[in-house]
């Protein structure tokens, strides 16, 4: 039977995410529809990682709820990937490039059958997506930074979701493994998967995401970049900080 078709992929309604009943962030509204990149921007510890943890079902949703693709956060995992940031996987791991984005097979196929050729195939064909199919026979952990962040996004791809979550994943990125990651993410939308990406960098919140969902432990606003990433949002969300991200430019003041 072929998966269900949703509207909507993820939908936050009043969600409110907490650790121990400590809030992390509150008041989350808006809706990811499928074939759309929506980014997650706030200052430091404005609740994007939190918010995405719920969405992965990792932090409960103590207020509100947020659906996705039609069922609870833990029941939507198999369809959901996850991209971490690279820095947070021992590099050190023993493993090739190629093993590494065949994982993102296992949750198809489960742990304990071997990979077949279908599986080895997407595993390739993602990491050509990530621009890196001359890297497969190379160890993970000799791979820069960035490369290694593009092997995690072939991971993810690799596994075929239908919504994908990125967690800050271009920190420390240079412009190539940039274009190259964003590309990739692309070729995923034009598939129809929803995606989440949370950034510091507004820049790319305004010139590559459909929409900008804009907090600082509460929502400010949700909805296209040049509607929310304006000085005066801006400045509640982030203080005086907005200002002179305003003055270098990196907004669109209206
Ligand atoms: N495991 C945890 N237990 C308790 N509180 C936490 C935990 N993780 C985060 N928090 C708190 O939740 C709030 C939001 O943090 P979060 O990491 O979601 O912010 P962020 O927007 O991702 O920040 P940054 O941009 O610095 O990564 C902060 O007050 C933080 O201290």
């Amino acid at each position: 039977m072929p998966p269900p078709v949703h509207d909507a992929a993820i939908v936050f309604t009043h969600a409110s995410v907490a650790y121990d009943r400590f809030p992390a962030v509150e008041q989350v509204n808006g809706t990811v529809r499928p074939g759309e990149i929506v980014a997650l921007v706030g200052p430091n510890g404005a609740g994007k990682s939190s918010l995405i943890k719920a969405v992965l079902g990792l932090v409960p949703v103590v207020a509100g709820s947020i659906v996705v693709l039609g069922r609870p956060p833990a029941q939507a995992r198999r369809q959901v990937a996850y991209v971490p940031q690279a820095d947070t996987l021992d590099p050190n791991f023993p493993i090739s490039v190629a093993q590494v984005v065949l994982m993102g097979r296992y949750r198809r196929i489960g742990w304990l059958r071997p990979p077949g050729r279908a599986d080895r195939a997407a595993a390739a064909a993602a990491l050509a997506a990530v621009g890196l199919e001359h890297r497969a026979r190379d160890r993970f952990g000799l791979l820069s930074g960035g490369q290694r962040q593009r092997v995690l996004l072939a991971r993810a791809i690799a596994s075929e979701p239908a919504v994908l979550v990125l967690d800050e994943p271009f920190n420390g990125v240079d412009v190539v493994s940039q274009e190259a990651l964003l590309g990739a993410v692309r070729e995923l939308t034009a598939r129809g998967a929803a995606v989440i990406i949370s950034t510091h960098d507004l820049t790319l919140a305004q010139s590559a995401c459909d929409r900008v969902c804009l907090l600082n432990r509460r929502q400010f606003a949700f909805g296209p970049p040049a509607d929310v990433l304006t000085p005066p949002l801006l400045r509640q969300a982030y203080g005086g900080a907005a200002l002179e991200l305003a003055d270098h430019g990196l907004i669109l003041a209206r």
